[in-house]
């Protein structure tokens, strides 16, 4: 007979779009446990206190805050007990591509994972399994191993195991409650063995048994890169046969549609876009094209790049597309922009697609107003004034002379030239189109980065309707 599950006592350090919705799930579903998120920022913290104002919009997860907090699920600044008291400690930190030194602008910057593991290793008395929920390049726990072993006295009292995190932001709570799979990795070791086992039985209050697999160490760090890098590679894929589709005649979501269903091919991430964006997409790629090239795998390496250098190429070739269709020039035209987030259903902006959008844009001399259901004001400025991470700008921009952030998207199109979508949220498709196409100046333009218009009834209102992968819907004789 199985004997009960333990009641776990788990901390995780990183209370970010990872640490904080994963631990909610956990609290949630496992009510033996007790759940303790800990973060270096304290107004992080006192903002998970109040499920009305997370630091993070997720649907489901202000409820799933509001079933749990105070009960098995504690949010704290104070590190150290978080982890004295813990049995398993996830390692939830960001883990962001380096901007400056060695492997600067490929490899990840490990620094918040090390100083997490040598506080782990300073203040834990007693056994802990950590694990590594952070995506890190392949042999990472490695690194980990020896910091905690650099004490010998202590070296016992660890195990690391590796466990993955697949959730997407704006699916992250169904993607937790409800996972494909759960992969744990760990040493193949007696102890080993017994830490992935007691992490599975925590998962196991939820997720079936069978959708929990495990595996060693390495494969189970490589399998997260890899997994995101095919993710990447299926919208490059799309959006490469999105040019070819606008060149031929083709539609892109026709031929998505015919491929799709096919079951070696499936029809998931088969939506042409204006370039993927997101935390993780490009950084993972990068890390694992770094790794490759550390490993002296050229070949591979340069396969992977070109992940990336087709997805800037959409980016780039989306807004050259604007100025030439509007005439080769945009100086001094009133742009909408209509979306800022990364995707829809979340307020997150990391490597948004619409950011080298609306760069390109101001270099060409527009003047853009921006509309984006969740991203905060400052937010939104604070991107702004960095720049697209992988091309920065060369000079000071005139932001605010050029740029406004309103939050009715109405007064966003008044007066504009045209439209660009960046982000697919469900609410652009049931805008009053009429009244939009009355208030603009015309000729119209509407340019769908995300294809999620219904682009026949745009044109029958009048406006000119250029979208990803498919000849444009012109008023224009062809034949001037
Ligand atoms: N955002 C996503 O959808 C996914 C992210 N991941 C991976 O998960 C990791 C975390 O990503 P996010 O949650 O998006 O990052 P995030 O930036 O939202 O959160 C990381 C948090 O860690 C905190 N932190 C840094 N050093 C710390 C320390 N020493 N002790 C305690 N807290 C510390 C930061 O203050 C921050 O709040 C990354 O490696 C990422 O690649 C994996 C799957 C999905
Ligand atoms: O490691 C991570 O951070 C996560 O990265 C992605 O999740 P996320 O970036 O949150 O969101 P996705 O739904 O994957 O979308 C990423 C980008 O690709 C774009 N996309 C997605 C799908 C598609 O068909 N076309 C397309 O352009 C989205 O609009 C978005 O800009 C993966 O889907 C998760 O499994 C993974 O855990």
């Amino acid at each position: 007979m199985s004997s009960a599950p333990r009641a776990e006592k788990i901390c995780c350090l990183g209370a970010g779009y990872v640490g904080g919705p994963t631990m909610c799930v956990i609290a949630k579903n496992c009510p033996d446990c007790k759940v303790t998120v800990a973060d270096l920022f304290a107004d992080k913290i006192a903002q998970w206190q109040d499920p009305d104002h997370l630091p993070i919009f997720e649907p489901g997860l202000s409820d799933l805050v509001r079933a749990t907090l105070g009960k098995n699920l504690f949010f704290t600044t104070d590190l150290e007990s978080a982890i004295r008291e813990a049995d398993i400690i996830f390692v939830a930190v960001g883990t962001p591509t380096k901007t400056v030194g060695i492997g600067s602008g490929h490899a990840a910057n490990l620094c918040f994972l090390e100083s997490a593991a040598r506080l782990i290793a300073r203040v834990a008395t007693t056994p802990k399994i950590i694990v590594e929920k952070s995506t890190v390049p392949v042999r990472n726990a490695e690194t980990l191993m020896r910091i905690f072993t650099t004490n010998p006295d202590s070296a016992r009292l660890f195990q690391v195991v590796n466990n993955p995190e697949f959730l997407a932001e704006g699916t992250a709570v169904n993607d937790l409650l409800h996972p494909d799979r759960v992969l744990i990795g760990g040493q193949t070791t007696p102890a080993g063995h017994e830490a992935v086992r007691r992490l599975a039985d925590v998962y196991a209050h939820w997720v079936p048994r069978e959708r929990i697999i495990t595996t060693n160490l390495w494969s189970s760090e490589c399998s997260k890169l890899v997994a995101n890098a095919f993710l990447a590679q299926r919208i490059s894929s799309i959006n490469s046969i999105s040019e070819l589709c606008e060149a031929t005649g083709a539609d892109v979501d026709e031929v998505a549609r015919a491929i799709g269903m096919d079951s070696r091919i499936g029809a998931k991430f088969l939506k042409s876009s204006v370039g993927f964006g997101g935390s993780c997409f490009q950084k993972d790629i990068l890390n694992l094209v770094y790794l490759s090239q550390s490993l002296g795998l050229t070949e591979v390496a340069d396969y992977w790049e070109q992940v990336i250098t087709i997805n800037q190429h959409q980016k780039a070739r989306f807004t050259e597309r604007i100025v030439h269709s509007m005439f080769h020039t945009i100086t001094g035209k009133k742009i909408a922009v209509l979306g800022f987030a990364f995707k829809k259903d979340t307020g997150d902006t990391r490597e948004t697609p619409a950011l080298d959008v609306v760069y390109k844009m101001l270099d060409e001399g527009a003047n853009l107003a921006i509309y984006d259901p969740k991203v905060p004001d400052e937010l939104m400025w604070e991107d702004l004034r960095h720049g697209p991470s992988l091309s920065p700008p060369a000079r000071p921009m005139p932001l605010e002379e050029r740029i406004s952030h309103v939050t009715d998207v109405y007064q966003a199109v008044e007066g504009a030239h045209a439209i660009v979508v960046c982000t697919e949220w469900d609410e652009f498709k049931t805008l009053d189109y009429e009244r939009i196409f009355g208030s603009m100046v015309k000729p119209a333009f509407i340019f769908d980065g995300r294809n999620i218009l219904d682009h026949q009834r745009l044109f029958q209102i009048g406006f000119e309707v250029h979208s990803l992968g498919r000849r444009p819907l012109t008023h224009f004789p062809q034949t001037l």
